[in-house]
């Protein structure tokens, strides 16, 4: 201990863990086991497989839980950390289960949770001037292990653009529109890209967004978003029926948020399908 600390310790106290109570040990008396806790709100640095570019390193805020049995007072906090510190490679998909299997080794747990929420880029070009520009999308790897079992979900929030088909309808001119977010979640018993299911969002709207817009940018997507209506019905169900169709996926959930132009409130709705595990 540097000269520091131990003028400030009495002489009676050793401050060697050992000496220390450790009251994360104790007993507790009752009966209810916790189902997850640890830690919230961790930055850190991840890589995440880019289609273009091979890798796209960004940041993630992190969450870590485990199950915590009855008997125990308190789960072991610092051992979360000290397990991310020994990935400081950066953590990526591929590392996930033995990151998971450390954490349940640390803490003596069965069950180990982890979510990683992170911005995504994608570099897209303009409709007509072809300006290019990135795109930010929010991702999320959400993974556990229960025993030797490992299982992920992807996710992927994506704004587009809706155009009320009601409003196209019964207006002599003119509809309203707004910006849309939809959130996509995944199960899948093969890779499937990011960008994939960004993409499938994309091509399912009124009509995507982009980074950069120039004039003639403007004029398409506004007409294009004219010529595809869609309630927020539409939104998910034509999701619905596309994620269904691929064998990649085993389960999905898709939620349209469209922030409604004209009412002082959203439009929602929401399907979730296959086998969730
Ligand atoms: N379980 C638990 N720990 C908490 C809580 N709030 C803060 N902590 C902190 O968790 C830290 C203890 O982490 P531990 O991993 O138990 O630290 P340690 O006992 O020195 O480390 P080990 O020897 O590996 O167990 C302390 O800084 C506690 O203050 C809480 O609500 N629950």
């Amino acid at each position: 201990m540097d000269e520091k600390v131990s003028n400030l310790m009495p002489d009676c106290c050793d401050a060697s863990a050992d000496a220390l109570p450790d009251m994360q040990a104790s007993r507790d008396t009752r009966r209810l086991p916790i189902d997850k806790v640890g830690v919230k709100g961790i930055r850190h640095p991840i890589v995440v497989k880019d289609r273009n570019r091979g890798a796209q390193n960004t940041v993630a805020d992190i969450n870590m839980t485990v199950n915590l049995p009855h008997h125990f007072k308190g789960t072991h906090m610092s051992r979360f950390l000290e397990v991310l510190a020994d990935h400081d490679d950066a953590i990526s998909v591929e590392n996930l289960p033995d990151l998971l299997t450390k954490v349940q080794e640390r803490l003596s747990a069965h069950e180990a949770h982890i979510e990683m929420t992170f911005p995504y880029f994608m570099r897209k070009e303009a409709p007509v001037s072809k300006q290019a520009g990135l795109m930010d999308y929010q991702a999320r790897f959400v993974a556990s292990k229960k025993g030797d079992e490992f299982l992920m979900t992807l996710g992927v929030d994506v704004a587009v653009t809706s155009l009320c088909p009601c409003s196209k309808e019964i207006s002599q001119y003119g509809a309203h529109n707004q910006r849309s977010l939809v959130s996509l979640n995944i199960q899948s018993n093969a890779f499937v890209w990011i960008e994939e299911l960004i993409e499938l969002v994309e091509a399912n709207a009124s009509c995507e967004l982009y980074a950069i817009l120039k004039r003639p940018d403007e004029k398409y997507v506004t007409e294009r978003a004219y010529e595809n209506p869609r309630f927020v019905e539409d939104m998910v169900r034509d999701l619905a029926e596309k994620l269904d169709a691929d064998a990649r996926i085993t389960w999905f959930s898709v939620a349209s948020e469209n922030f409604e132009s004209i009412h002082n409130h959203s439009a929602y709705a929401f399907i979730e399908g296959g086998e969730a595990r």
